[in-house]
């Protein structure tokens, strides 16, 4: 297992908002953490990377307890894509770059930039590297972000609904991107999403979260209309074209 995340406990001032929960992940694959608004869904990616201390429980990536990590070897370990992108005054090329420091000296390697390149290139923001990123679009920045945590080639990215702002083209795009890094180097992916029918298209497990719990985690083909019926209140049929399950609401 690359992350084992055991009994996390965590609340704001007081309120609970996870309860004893735990999964495993391992290397390549990708996992789509689902629930309602408000369930806990980026809370868990921010205790995952330490952003957030839980009350109780642990995490660990190989073995190792991130709690006791010093931020940069967090970094290097687990590349966050936040849900809201800041846009500072600076180029795509640059904020990309940012990504690599970690991993760098005082000043950038050819390599650092060789892997600057790559990334906007696989997010196909080649020409818009010398943008700013505050004159983008909010599909063009999280495609930044995303290209950001690439470079910073970490063991499990944590992607806080990485195609909520992409239009239908550059959500497939990004997501193949995602897939091919997980699959290629052996990585594995935690991304928070609301697209469920995207969710089963692209992961391999799904973490469905209720009451602070894992209420479910399962892979698509083992999800069933009652998982869903409970965690969001929606009563849907589970559908399938050719083998991939499609889950339509009954009542529109
Ligand atoms: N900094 C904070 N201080 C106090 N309460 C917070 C804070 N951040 C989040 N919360 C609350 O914690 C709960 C979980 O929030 P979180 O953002 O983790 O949910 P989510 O599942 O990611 O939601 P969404 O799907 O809407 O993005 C919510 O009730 C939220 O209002």
């Amino acid at each position: 297992m690359i992350l084992h995340a055991k009994d996390l406990c965590f609340g704001y001032d007081g309120r609970q908002v996870l309860d004893s929960l735990g999964f495993d992940i391992a290397a390549g694959e990708i996992l789509a953490v689902l629930g309602p608004n408000g369930v806990g869904k980026t809370t868990l990616l921010k205790c995952l990377n330490s952003m957030h201390r839980p009350r109780g429980g642990a995490v660990l990536v190989e073995g190792l307890d991130v709690f006791r990590m010093a931020r940069a070897e967090v970094a290097k370990r687990l590349g966050y894509v936040a849900q809201r992108a800041e846009a500072g005054r600076m180029t795509a090329f640059d904020a990309v770059l940012l990504g690599r420091k970690p991993h760098m000296g005082w000043r950038a390697s050819a390599r650092d930039l060789r892997l600057g390149e790559a990334a906007l290139r696989h997010v196909g923001l080649s020409h818009l590297a010398l943008r700013s990123i505050d004159r983008m679009s909010g599909g063009e920045l999280q495609k930044v972000c995303i290209a950001r945590a690439l470079v910073q080639e970490p063991q499990i990215m944590l992607l806080d609904e990485p195609t909520s702002s992409l239009d239908l083209r550059n959500q497939l795009e990004v997501l193949r991107t995602i897939r091919h890094v997980v699959e290629g180097h052996g990585m594995a992916a935690i991304m928070t999403m609301h697209d469920l029918n995207t969710a089963l298209r692209f992961a391999h497990r799904l973490l469905l979260i209720k009451d602070g719990r894992v209420h479910a985690l399962c892979t698509p083909d083992e999800l069933g209309p009652e998982v869903i019926e409970s965690v969001y209140g929606v009563a849907v049929d589970i559908v399938r074209h050719g083998r991939q399950p499609f889950i339509i609401p009954k009542d529109i």
